[in-house]
């Protein structure tokens, strides 16, 4: 594909140096906006902006002003945007549809390599433009909060009088109300007083079940074989630990008139088919075509098995708070809390435990890939909790951590940190359709079209990250000489109002896995000369266990344990 668009070479050439112009038009459009304001201040910015001798003298005075403004061009219009050229009505359909069989991230990225920062693609009449500058992405996301809403499982939500999630939600609607009760799991005090309390009761449940799936392989390593099950049950189960106090031990677990396991599936299940529904025209709406109706069945499951949890554990299983009467407090002049309270539990599921198990088994082939870093975490483990013990590992709730203590974990907290800049779940983590015509990177974004953050671009790139293709977690330190230039080049979890709001629970879940990995194994992997690399064969990335064989071997306090343990 890139060569093939490299070969247009000469009309290439304009396109992509006519692509680096609009930076240099965003700097000028900033001294426009000076020459706006009153003179002191104009002098003032001016001689702090760039050096004083060559700025200080034009910008004081009125004729330099003026024509320093006349020679800004004007924002050039959506059809000015490099990009692919299109067939007349379905534009780039055809190419669009030729490369993103499963993944459109790889040909994004493409587009950008060659196009320049900012890239036109027209679908069906449909604007789409991608942004790969960091402060092109700050601009859009500090002055855009619409976001395409999730049209299959609005229909589904409202033709069974469901409430609506953000997500679901026109731009015209409330959505921020029901997002303000959604952030309450986002506040610091939510998460010191119930995240962390209640994760920390999880830890020795997420070491035994991960030693059940561990298979013995050569001297004392064993190999993970079933990361689904030893690993996405954790997901589900911080979800319900957070929401409603339950601790799901297998005991427990046991007494469900469902599988656990099914409902994980259904929750996968039933994003992928989101996804898919908003790719294409919503027949649906006139016609249920099989893919809605795979939807309504998954949804319809995960509604039954939700409604069943929250109605089993009304009350409160633990002596602690949780987020359950949490939302009960925040929805209490609502006509019906119980709806309210229900929608958000079961958004917080679905979304919960995907992209979370993802990002997690991508941390633990971190791990294994640098086991210098590895023995970096273990250092400050032992600093902060003293030595591992097999107590620690198959007590009831495992190592308890307080918040003193999870504050001191800054080299943990990094680790995820460049995971999650490197390995991302996708290479397209927001996007916002426009609610009125905006300039950014001095195009116009025309109301209605969709702009999308292709946040890996820059994210690679030594211009912006300095060794950008390597891991180097300590680049998040305060003063790294690697330090990003701008921090909206790498944003998991999005920014705004449309953040994540289950970013601490998912992050607080990452590091405690971290923690309980380190501490009783060390990590390797089959190949130790190369880090895995992603599939693509889903519309989210992931490393695929089989292929890549992923090896604990127990710590010493652990390896006699290890070897007794049933296996799955
Ligand atoms: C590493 C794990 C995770 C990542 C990287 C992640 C990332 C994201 C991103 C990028 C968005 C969309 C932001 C935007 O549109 O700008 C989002 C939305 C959302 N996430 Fe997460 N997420 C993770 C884990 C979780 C967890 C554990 C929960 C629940 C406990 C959760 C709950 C949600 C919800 C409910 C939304 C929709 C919010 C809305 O409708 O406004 N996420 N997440």
């Amino acid at each position: 594909m890139r060569k093939k668009l490299l070969s247009n070479s000469s009309a290439l050439k304009q396109v992509i140096s006519s692509a680096n112009v609009p930076h240099a038009l965003t700097m000028r459009s900033f001294h426009v906006n000076l020459n706006n304001s009153d003179g002191a201040n104009t002098t003032a910015a001016a001689t702090t902006s760039t050096s004083s001798t060559t700025t200080a003298i034009p910008s004081a005075c009125p004729y330099h002003q003026k024509q320093q403004a006349s020679d800004v061009p004007p924002p050039k219009p959506f059809s000015e945007i490099p990009g692919p050229k299109g067939w007349p009505l379905i534009g780039n359909l055809p190419l669009l549809y030729k490369n993103s069989k499963n993944n459109i991230g790889p040909f994004f990225m493409d587009l950008l390599d060659t196009y320049g920062q900012t890239v036109k693609l027209d679908i069906l009449g449909k604007k789409i433009i991608l942004l790969s500058n960091p402060d092109d992405m700050e601009k859009l996301y500090k002055n855009e909060e619409k976001r395409t809403q999730s049209e299959g499982s609005r229909f589904y939500k409202m033709e069974k009088g469901v409430r609506l999630a953000p997500m679901e939600m026109r731009y015209e609607e409330n959505w921020n109300d029901i997002r303000q009760i959604y952030n309450i799991a986002m506040k610091p005090d939510f998460h010191e007083t119930v995240t962390l309390p209640h994760l920390s009761e999880l830890n020795s449940e997420f070491v035994k079940r991960l030693m059940r799936y561990l298979e013995p392989g050569e001297g004392d390593k064993y190999r993970l074989t079933n990361a689904v099950d030893a690993i996405s049950k954790y997901g589900f189960d911080a979800v319900m630990k957070v929401f409603l106090g339950v601790k799901m031990t297998d005991e427990l677990t046991a007494t469900f008139p469902f599988k656990i396991r099914d409902f994980v599936d259904q929750s996968v299940k039933s994003l992928d088919i989101i996804g898919k529904l908003m790719q294409n025209p919503p027949i649906y709406k006139y016609y249920k075509t099989p893919l809605y109706k795979q939807l309504e069945e998954s949804y319809d499951k995960s509604f039954e098995y939700a409604r069943y949890v929250m109605n089993r554990f009304k009350s409160n299983p633990s002596d602690k708070p949780r987020f359950y009467e949490f939302l009960m407090e925040r929805s209490k002049d609502d006509p019906n809390p119980d709806a309210i309270v229900e929608s958000v539990m079961i958004s917080f599921l679905q979304a919960g435990i995907d992209i979370t198990m993802r990002i997690l088994c991508i941390t633990a082939f971190r791990l294994a890939h640098h086991p210098e870093y590895q023995e970096k975490i273990y250092k400050e483990l032992l600093d902060t909790f003293g030595e591992p013990t097999l107590e620690e590992a198959i007590s009831e709730n495992g190592l308890q951590v307080t918040k003193e203590q999870y504050k001191k974990l800054k080299f943990t907290k990094q680790f995820l940190d460049e995971v999650l800049r490197l390995n991302p779940f996708s290479y397209i983590v927001s996007a916002r359709e426009m609610s009125k015509d905006l300039e950014i990177g001095g195009y116009i974004m025309p109301k209605d079209s969709l702009v999308m953050t292709v946040q890996q671009h820059p994210s690679l790139k030594d211009e912006y990250i300095p060794r950008a293709l390597e891991f180097i977690p300590e680049r998040w330190e305060k003063g790294s000489p690697y330090a990003p230039t701008n921090s909206f080049i790498s944003a998991p979890f999005g920014v705004g109002a449309r953040k994540c709001p289950g970013s601490r629970i998912a992050t607080t879940e990452i590091h405690f896995a971290i923690i309980n990995f380190v501490r009783h194994f060390k990590l390797s992997h089959a190949n130790p000369e190369k880090f895995p690399d992603m599939s693509f064969d889903q519309a989210l990335l992931y490393i695929n266990l089989d292929k890549n064989a992923l090896y604990f071997t127990p710590r010493d306090h652990l390896k006699d344990h290890c070897k007794s343990v049933q296996r799955k």
